[in-house]
């Protein structure tokens, strides 16, 4: 995300603005890697929204160039694709592709982005199983579906999953934390839990925490 290759990513137009509301925060922490940093936002994103509490593990180190192109899943496409980029690609399984696929419980598509238009869910900025809830109950005026997401519907083994999250929250909350703290640390051969310093990140992770309040209160200003 620090690499501009990475920023000007049409499908991720618009981290530029998530980087420079960080930076203030980033900046009281420069013996952070940015690697870190990100991985532990997107952690207290979940928290603070209503997710689960996803445990964090310190420790990547910034890279000087970012990954090649191409790695990231086409919204058009299937079930074979999915399988392609999360199984064959990062070695997740079924049940990780559908509980990630969870987090469009957050936020929404842009025209100018991605071409598509509207949100998941009718509670954006909630972290809740209402994605799963949505799906299943069919496509609504207002609500968007990507072509992946319906994927999830036809497939009889991610649809299991699709049932399960919708009917029992605790389930979806439970097997996300593990497929994003898998997602999280892949790559990351080090993660281990080291009690020393995972207790002087909780306390950076709380004083971030506090900083969002204050930024989101701010916003609302
Ligand atoms: C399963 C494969 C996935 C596909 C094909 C996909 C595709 C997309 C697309 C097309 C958008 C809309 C971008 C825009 O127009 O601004 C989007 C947004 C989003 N995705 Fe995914 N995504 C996938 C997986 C994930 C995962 C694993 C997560 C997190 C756990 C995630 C979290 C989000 C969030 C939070 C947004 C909203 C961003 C915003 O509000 O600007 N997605 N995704």
């Amino acid at each position: 995300m620090k690499h501009s290759a990475e920023l000007g990513h049409a499908a991720k137009n618009d981290l530029d603005i998530i980087v420079r509301l960080l930076e203030p925060i980033k900046e009281q922490f420069p013996t952070l890697s940015y690697a870190d940093f990100y991985q532990l936002a997107g952690v207290v994103a979940v928290e603070i929204t209503g997710g689960p509490e996803i445990p964090f593990h310190p420790g990547r180190e910034d890279k000087p160039e970012p990954p090649p192109e191409g790695r990231l899943p086409d919204a058009t496409k299937g079930s074979d694709h999915l399988r392609q980029v999360f199984t064959v690609q990062m070695g997740l399984s079924d049940k990780d592709i559908v509980a990630l696929s969870g987090g469009h419980t957050l936020g929404r598509c842009h025209k100018e982005h991605s071409g598509f238009v509207g949100a998941w869910a009718s509670n954006p900025l909630i972290f809740d199983n209402t994605y799963f809830k949505e799906l299943l109950s069919g496509e609504k005026e207002g609500l968007i579906q990507l072509p992946s997401d319906k994927a999830l519907l036809s497939d009889p083994a991610f649809r299991s999953f699709v049932e399960k999250y919708a009917a029992d929250e605790d389930a979806f909350f439970a097997d996300y934390t593990e497929s994003h703290l898998k997602l999280s640390e892949l790559g990351f051969a080090d993660a281990s839990i080291d009690t020393s310093r995972s207790i002087y990140f909780m306390i950076f992770f709380k004083k971030i925490k506090k900083q969002e309040n204050s930024l989101a209160d701010d916003s609302l200003a």
